[in-house]
């Protein structure tokens, strides 16, 4: 039988030397133009947290908000867009980190949130985790409780189980 983890496996697609010379790309665009395939994606990265009391789902922009929005719909979740600097509109706070291919920033509405959420992360790629690790520094910021952090793939051979030690990930294809 073939697996979502081996559809997964034929879909998604490795760009040499993007964005910068030496990154293998591995781009999810292919899933996205599948309907069955996205559908399947989005109802089994909400399938491990339902029941499970999560309040709000924080999309990481920009790959994570395909997948965080259906899932914060499968869940009955609110959906909290986690935007790039410069973005956001109202009061936000800021966490800075370091990427496999640069330096970036993640903000957050200081509204969207606060002691009484229970949130989980959703993003399309766990690399070196960095982006994911200040995403849940913003949630804890804000005094929310993190039920844990849902991926499309992880790159097993980057450092993001030591920047998430702890945290619980569940992803549907390890590379
Ligand atoms: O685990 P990390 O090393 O933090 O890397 C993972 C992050 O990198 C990519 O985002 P990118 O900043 O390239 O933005 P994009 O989604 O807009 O393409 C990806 O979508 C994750 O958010
Ligand atoms: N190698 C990679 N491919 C796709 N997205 C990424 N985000 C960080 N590293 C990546």
């Amino acid at each position: 039988m073939t697996t979502l983890s081996d559809r997964l496996k034929t879909a998604i697609r490795d760009v040499p030397d993007f964005p910068k010379p030496g990154i293998v790309f591995k781009d999810i665009t292919p899933v996205l133009h599948d309907p069955v395939l996205f559908a399947d994606v989005t109802a089994a990265l909400a399938a491990p947290w339902k029941g499970k009391g999560i309040t709000h789902v924080l999309a990481i922009e920009s790959r994570g908000f395909l997948f965080g929005a259906p899932v914060a719909q499968h869940l009955g979740a609110s959906l909290v867009p986690v935007r790039k600097p410069g973005k956001l509109p109202s009061a936000h706070l800021t966490e800075h980190y370091a990427l496999e291919y640069g330096e970036d920033a993640v903000e957050v509405h200081t509204d969207a949130i606060d002691a009484r959420s229970l949130v989980l992360i959703v993003d399309d790629v766990l690399a070196t985790g960095g982006t994911a690790a200040a995403t849940r520094r913003l949630a804890h910021r804000l005094g929310a409780g993190v039920a844990g952090i849902g991926v499309v793939m992880d790159l097993s051979f980057l450092p993001w189980r030591k920047a998430l030690a702890g945290v619980h990930v569940e992803t549907l294809v390890s590379f």
